[in-house]
C-alpha cells in the first residue's frame, strides 16, 4: 500500500532558478519582465535557469552577461526559496548578492531595469517567488554590519 506524500509525487521537476541581487551605492537592480514573457510585467532579480551540471554562481554570471551585457562578481548566497505557480511550475529560486565589476545594465529581454532603495522595493508588483526573498533581504540589509 502507498504511504507516501502524495502531493510529492504530483508536483513534478523543480526548475532551479538563480537570481543577482546587485546592489551599488545602496540602490537595488529591479528588473521588469515583459508583456510576451510568463509572468507579464512581473518585477524580479535578473538571473535564468540552472542548467544540469552548473555550478549557479556560473549560471548567474552567465545569465546577467546574457541578459544584461554585464559582469558581476559574487558576493554571497541568501537562502532560496521553493514555490510552486498556480500553473503547476515549481521552483527553487536562489539569490545571491553580487555588484557589477564591467558593464552598464541593457536589457535584451526585459522591459525595464531600474535602481531602487531598499525601502523603495516592497512598492513593485513582484513574481511571488520573490516576495519573502525580497522582505528577508530588506530586513538583512537593514541589520547588516558596515564595516
Ligand atoms: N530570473 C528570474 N526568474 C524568476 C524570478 N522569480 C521567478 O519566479 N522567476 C521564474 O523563474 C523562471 C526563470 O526562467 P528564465 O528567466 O531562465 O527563462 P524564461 O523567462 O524563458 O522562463 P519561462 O518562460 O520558462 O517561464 C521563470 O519562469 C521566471 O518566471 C527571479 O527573480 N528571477
Amino acid at each position: 500500500m502507498f504511504k507516501g506524500n502524495a502531493s510529492l509525487y504530483s508536483m513534478g521537476e523543480t526548475i532551479k532558478v538563480c537570481c543577482a541581487i546587485l546592489v551599488d551605492n545602496d540602490k537595488i537592480l529591479c528588473a521588469q519582465r515583459s508583456a510576451t514573457m510568463s509572468l507579464p510585467h512581473k518585477w524580479e532579480f535578473p538571473g535564468g535557469k540552472i542548467e544540469p551540471g552548473e555550478k549557479p554562481e556560473h549560471a548567474l554570471k552567465r545569465e546577467l552577461s546574457e541578459e544584461l551585457g554585464i559582469e558581476i562578481e559574487v558576493l554571497q548566497g541568501f537562502r532560496s526559496n521553493f514555490h510552486r505557480y498556480s500553473e503547476g511550475k515549481q521552483i527553487e529560486l536562489i539569490p545571491f548578492l553580487a555588484r557589477i565589476v564591467d558593464g552598464n545594465p541593457d536589457p535584451v529581454e526585459h522591459q525595464a531595469v531600474i535602481w531602487l532603495g531598499v525601502n523603495e522595493l516592497v512598492g513593485l508588483d513582484w513574481a511571488d517567488a520573490d516576495v519573502p526573498i525580497v522582505d528577508e533581504f530588506i530586513k538583512w540589509y537593514r541589520h547588516r554590519r558596515v564595516d
